[in-house]
C-alpha cells in the first residue's frame, strides 16, 4: 500500500465562508441536524443558491483513481466537544458539520439515508464503539476494515461516498483502491463480469440479515461501461467459497491487485474524502481506540447521482434485502 497523495481540491476562503454561514443559519433555524422534510427542503434551496466557485469544487471525480480530498473547512477541536462513544449516543454532536456535509452532498447529487442504519439519519457518525472492535463496520477498530464498495448488497447504493474528518489525533488512515488503476488479465475480467455470487447485507443493517423471502441475487463483481470499468465488491459479505475454482482464483487476483494499488489517506480535521463508489473500494487500517472522548471521528454521507449509467440494468430487479434507500430530495 502506498501513501501517495490523493488529488486535493482546496476550498477558497470565500467558499468556506459561504458554506459555514449557510450551515449555521440552517442549524439556528431548526435547532438540530436531525433531518425533517422541512430541513431537507431548506438544504436544497440553500445549495441551489451557492456560487459557481463552490459548485466547481464539487464537480464529479475527474481522475482515474476515482477520488479527491476537499480541504479547507474549519474544525475547532475544542468547540466540537467530545467524540461520541457510538452513533446511537451522538445525537447532534458536531451538528453544523452534519449540515455542511448535507449541503456539499446536495451540490454533488442526491443524499441518501437507510431506514435500517443509524436511525435513518442522512449523515452518519463513524466512531470506534466499545464491543464492536472486531466488526466489519465503521464502528470497529482493532481489525482491518477490508476494502469494500459501500452498501454493495443494494441496488440503491451510493455513487459517491463522503467521509468528513472531525478528529484524527492518531492519523488513522482510510484506504482506497481504484479499479481503473489495476491490471487484470482479460480472462479474469471475463470471469468476474459474470453474475455468480450474491453480496449479503452487512452487519450495520437492522433486520436485513433475516430477509429470506427470496434467494439472494447473484451479481457481477466487475462491469464494463463506455467510460471504463466499475466494480461492486465486498469480500467480507460474499460467499466466495461457493464459486468454482476458476472464479475463486480470479476473485483472489482482483483482491491482490486492489491491495497493490491501494492508497492510505489519513484525513485531517476539515478534510472531506470523496470516493466514487463505482470505481473505488475503501476500508481502514486497524487501530487502538482510546475511548476517552478524543477518538477518531468521521462524518459520512452517501450520494446518488441522477442519470449515471455505471451499473448493469439487471440491478433494477434486485430486492435489496428489504432495505430502502431514502432520497433527500424529490427527483
Ligand atoms: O473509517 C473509515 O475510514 C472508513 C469506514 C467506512 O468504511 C465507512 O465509513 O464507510
Ligand atoms: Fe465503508
Amino acid at each position: 500500500m502506498s501513501t501517495a497523495a490523493a488529488p486535493v481540491r482546496q476550498l477558497d476562503p470565500h467558499a468556506v465562508g459561504e458554506l459555514r454561514q449557510a450551515a449555521e443559519k440552517i442549524l439556528a433555524e431548526f435547532g438540530t441536524s436531525a433531518t425533517s422534510p422541512q430541513l431537507l427542503e431548506r438544504v436544497a434551496q440553500t445549495a441551489d443558491s451557492f456560487s459557481d466557485g463552490l459548485r466547481h469544487h464539487c464537480r464529479p471525480v475527474d481522475a482515474a483513481d476515482g477520488l479527491f480530498v476537499l480541504r479547507g473547512l474549519d474544525v475547532d477541536d475544542e468547540a466540537i466537544g467530545r467524540t461520541p462513544s457510538g452513533w446511537a449516543t451522538a445525537g447532534d454532536s458536531g451538528a453544523v458539520y452534519d449540515i455542511t456535509l448535507l449541503l456539499l452532498a446536495t451540490v454533488m447529487g442526491n443524499p441518501i439515508a437507510w431506514q435500517g442504519q443509524q436511525d435513518g439519519r442522512f449523515v452518519h457518525n463513524i466512531v470506534p464503539s466499545p464491543g464492536h472492535e472486531t466488526a466489519q463496520t465503521g464502528a470497529s477498530s482493532t481489525v482491518l476494515l477490508s476494502p469494500h464498495t459501500e452498501d454493495a448488497f443494494h441496488p440503491g447504493r451510493a455513487h459517491l461516498l463522503m467521509l468528513g474528518c472531525m478528529r484524527n489525533h492518531d492519523n488513522i488512515a482510510t484506504t482506497a483502491a481504484g479499479i481503473r488503476m489495476t491490471r487484470l488479465a482479460d480472462e479474469d475480467i471475463d470471469i468476474l463480469t459474470r453474475p455468480v455470487l450474491p453480496i449479503l447485507p452487512d452487519d450495520a443493517y437492522d433486520g436485513a440479515q433475516g430477509y429470506a423471502e427470496q434467494a439472494p441475487p447473484a451479481v457481477p463483481t466487475l462491469f464494463a461501461t463506455e467510460e471504463g470499468m466499475t466494480l461492486r465488491f465486498d469480500p467480507a459479505y460474499t460467499p466466495v467459497e461457493e464459486a468454482d475454482d476458476a472464479y475463486q482464483a480470479a476473485y483472489r487476483r482482483l483482491e491482490a491487485e486492489l491491495a497493490r494499488v491501494s492508497v492510505a489517506v489519513s484525513l485531517s480535521p476539515g478534510e472531506v474524502l470523496v470516493v466514487d463508489n463505482d470505481l473505488v473500494v475503501h476500508g481502514r487500517v486497524p487501530f487502538q481506540a482510546r475511548y476517552d472522548g478524543t477518538d477518531r471521528w468521521l462524518k459520512r454521507a452517501s450520494v446518488r447521482v441522477p442519470g449515471r449509467r455505471t451499473r448493469p440494468l439487471a440491478e433494477a430487479d434486485e430486492h435489496g434485502y428489504g432495505q430502502a434507500a431514502l432520497e433527500a430530495h424529490a427527483g
